[in-house]
């Protein structure tokens, strides 16, 4: 049987794949089957630490579509991500792990605000971290967040859970002739200006030396075999 190649991962979760069939908003079984794959790595002796998206709900430059300043719209988006985390968390926790929301964002009558100490203290404890709110600026997106967070946390590999099966030459959804790339390197990545995650998401992983993974949320078990190195999808690299 496969075994996990990494001790300590970050998984940043689409929040659009969240939505499932609906076009909006939170579909529970989507929920709970990504809830069940975080519970299958914990049984693994994985230590696990979230990043959600906020797609599902708002974005901030769809916001700023409908006149509302973006700074604003991101706040919005910023919530999003805090609803999309409070989901995961009771869902995780309704599975029977122990999960913790931290929210770049001070609102504590919710959940308790990010602080780097405790949020490894929590880890060393063996809790689910899923941080809310990402980075807590707006023009950010949560993918920087999960970059930051990843090295924050010493995570061994960011994990990009998302709606495509890797990255592709162009956009996959846009350019039906795109080809998925196996490897690929950030210089590469960066210099061809890749959409899949921003390029402020590339670069941290780069300075801090943190592979990234990216695979489609849709196919099964996708999050356990990334860990375990079974999966498909593209590993972006030195
Ligand atoms: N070169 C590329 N290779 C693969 N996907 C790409 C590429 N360029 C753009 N994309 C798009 O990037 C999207 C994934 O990034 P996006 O930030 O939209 O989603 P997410 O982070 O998974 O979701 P959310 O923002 O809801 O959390 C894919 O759905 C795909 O259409
Ligand atoms: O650090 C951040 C992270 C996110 N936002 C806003 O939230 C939405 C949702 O996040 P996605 O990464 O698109 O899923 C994003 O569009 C931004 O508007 C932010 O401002 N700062």
């Amino acid at each position: 049987m496969a075994k996990p190649l990494y001790r300590r991962v970050l998984v940043k979760i689409s929040g659009e794949a969240l939505m499932g069939s609906a076009g909006f908003g939170l579909d529970p079984a989507t929920v709970d089957r990504i809830s069940k794959e975080i519970i299958d790595l914990r049984a693994q002796g994985v230590e696990v630490a979230l990043v959600v998206g906020g797609g599902n709900i708002f974005r901030g430059v769809q916001v700023a579509a409908s006149g509302i300043d973006r700074a604003t719209g991101d706040y919005m988006g910023m919530l999003a991500t805090v609803m999309n985390a409070m989901a995961l968390g009771a869902s995780i926790e309704r599975h029977g792990e122990t999960a913790r929301v931290m929210s770049a964002l001070e609102m504590p009558a919710i959940c308790e605000t990010f602080s780097r100490p405790k949020a490894l203290r929590h880890f060393d404890q063996g809790h689910v971290m899923i941080f809310a709110a990402g980075t807590g600026n707006p023009f950010f997106t949560t993918d920087t967040a999960a970059a930051l967070r990843a090295a924050e946390m010493r995570c061994e590999v960011l994990l990009k859970a998302t709606n495509v099966d890797g990255v592709y030459t162009a956009d996959p959804k846009k350019d039906p002739s795109a080809r998925r790339y196996d490897r690929l390197s950030f210089d590469e990545a960066l210099a061809r200006d890749l959409k899949v995650m921003d390029a402020a998401a590339f670069a941290l992983a780069r300075e801090n030396g943190i592979p990234i993974i990216v695979f489609s949320i849709h196919e099964p078990n996708s999050i356990v075999a990334a860990v375990m190195g079974t999966g498909r999808g593209t590993l972006v690299g030195a």
